[in-house]
């Protein structure tokens, strides 16, 4: 059948994306052929959601059509058995997988979290303190510790410990995996039913099966770890006892459940942990803005505690700011989500929209770069201008749609937007609320300012540039006072060690 494809480059294009990030060849296409775009890539067809109108009506409207996700034959059906959530297709399987991630995590439940996140950033701010130049793993424990906690109710002290490296190494070796074009049944799948003898990419895959027994051992052990505090009645709340609660595996065999666990770390630490970054990296590069913020903090924390998450509502330019931070930089002209693509969705039947068919089968981005320089979403959407998010957002332009819960659009879309949005901006708010309160940041001496251009792309994710921080108290009772909530916030952290 000959279908009616929205416009696009035709042609191989695959090796457009060798010399530059995804995100950018979008842009240039967006720019050519509008809101939304269609090409091929090897067999896939992939269409381009670049507005908010678009996105709304296809990933949220249509949501029954539009929750799949692209087959991965390697990662996902070999590496990971069909395990993970992340890259299930939309059925049974990701159904439940979602409910257990949603009742872990969800807005409510994410409340409950905010204890350990508290302590940690407690913790945080003595560690940047004793030495800022280590400031990325401080961050990165502070990140890790958290997800675990939420995960398996166990927090962490060391990026060393096993339940970080190996989750990193598995988190590789997945990344590794979706590569395109490393692996030849990818293109094909077909090949698979070949019979074995004559599959000869087979010794490639049987590597990966190898891989999938330790990592289904490995994360066995770890629901394991966290069942047995259950049972002794000694564990903190989170996504794994909620699990083992009545009914809470939502039918889901034990192994489903320990990948299901392994999802809070795969999804949730290089986002968070380049969200904070990317904050941290416009405070050190506009100084003003950052003062503008630390006002706010003095007048409604005051300089003898540190910001809670009671301050939160009384803190709208911080709030805003964060916000802001996650879409654009200031000055420069550049937008910065985090997930610039998303992580692409599928259809799982034919489709049509304005007119073009979308097959079933097509993977589908919803561009959250093209969002962020909407006009309809966005009056003026090259300023940085944080005060846009002073009151509820209101969209700009003539877009009548409702943009749901005022901010979301950078976790994503419809019934796969991101489960761990709340504690994501939980984490984010406190780090930057607390990190700001006590330091006056600048770049170390003789050291340079971040150079914007130089973002880094580390899978589906855009981190900050390398920067360096030098950090100083800002008056004269912050070092007494991290001293001593650190050292009260180390004895209260120990209900999470094991
Ligand atoms: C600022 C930090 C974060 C950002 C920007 C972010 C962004 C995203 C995006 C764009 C998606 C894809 C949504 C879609 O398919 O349309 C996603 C999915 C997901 N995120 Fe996050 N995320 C963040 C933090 C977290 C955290 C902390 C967790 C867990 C603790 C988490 C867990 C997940 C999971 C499990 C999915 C897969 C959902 C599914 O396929 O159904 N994320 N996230």
């Amino acid at each position: 059948r000959k279908y009616h494809l929205p416009p696009g480059p035709t042609g191989n294009v695959a090796g457009e994306f060798t010399n530059a990030p995804m995100y950018e060849i979008f842009d240039k296409w967006r720019r050519k052929y509008g809101r939304i775009f269609s090409f091929k890539l090897g067999t896939r067809r992939v269409v381009v959601l670049n507005n908010i109108k678009a996105t709304t009506d296809l990933l949220d409207k249509k949501g029954d059509i539009y929750s799949s996700r692209p087959r991965l034959v390697v990662a996902h059906d070999i590496l990971s058995g069909g395990k993970r959530g992340l890259s299930s297709p939309y059925g049974d399987h990701w159904r439940r997988w979602r409910k257990l991630q949603h009742m872990g995590m969800n807005g409510k439940i994410a409340l409950s979290y905010r204890e350990q996140q508290t302590l940690e950033s407690t913790l945080l701010l003595h560690e940047l303190l004793t030495d800022s130049s280590e400031h990325q793993k401080v961050l990165q424990r502070f990140v890790t510790s958290i997800v675990l906690g939420i995960a398996y109710g166990r927090r962490i002290d060391s990026l060393n410990d096993e339940m970080v490296t190996y989750n990193y190494n598995a988190v590789l070796e997945y990344q590794r995996a979706s590569t395109p074009g490393k692996y030849i049944v990818e293109t094909w799948p077909s090949l698979l039913w070949l019979p074995r003898p004559l599959q000869w990419f087979r010794p490639a895959l049987a590597a990966l099966e190898k891989i999938r027994e330790k990592d289904t051992e490995v994360y066995m052990n770890f629901l394991n770890g966290a069942k047995e505090r259950y049972e002794a009645g000694i564990a903190k709340d989170s996504m794994a006892t909620y699990s083992l609660s009545k009914g809470g595996n939502q039918g889901m065999t034990d192994v489903e459940v320990a990948y299901a666990l392994s999802a809070p770390f795969s999804a949730g630490v290089d986002t968070t942990l380049s969200t904070i970054g990317w904050s941290l990296v416009a405070a050190l590069s506009f100084p003003d803005t950052a003062t503008r913020i630390q006002s706010e903090l003095d007048s409604v924390v005051g300089k003898d505690r540190l910001p809670t998450f009671e301050d939160e509502r009384s803190l709208p330019y911080l709030t805003a700011f964060i916000k802001e931070w996650q879409l654009r930089a200031p000055k420069t002209k550049r937008w910065r989500p985090v997930v610039p693509l998303a992580i692409p969705h599928a259809t799982s039947k034919d489709d049509v929209y304005d007119g073009y068919d979308i097959p079933k089968g097509t993977t589908v981005y919803g561009s959250v770069d093209a969002l962020v320089k909407d006009p309809e979403l966005f009056e003026d959407p090259e300023t940085f201008n944080p005060s846009r998010f002073l009151s509820p957002h209101k969209p700009a332009g003539n877009w009548n749609g409702k943009v749901e819960g005022e901010f979301t659009m950078p976790f994503g879309f419809g019934r796969r937007v991101c489960p761990g949005m709340h504690v994501a901006l939980q984490s984010t708010f406190i780090s930057i609320a607390r990190i700001l309160w006590a330091f006056d940041l600048s770049p170390p001496e003789g050291g340079s300012l971040p150079d914007y251009r130089k973002a880094q792309s580390l899978g589906k994710t855009r981190l900050p540039p390398p920067y360096q921080i030098c950090v100083r108290p800002r008056h004269a009772e912050v070092e007494r006072i991290i001293a001593a909530e650190s050292a009260e916030a180390k004895i209260r952290l120990k209900e999470w060690e094991y």
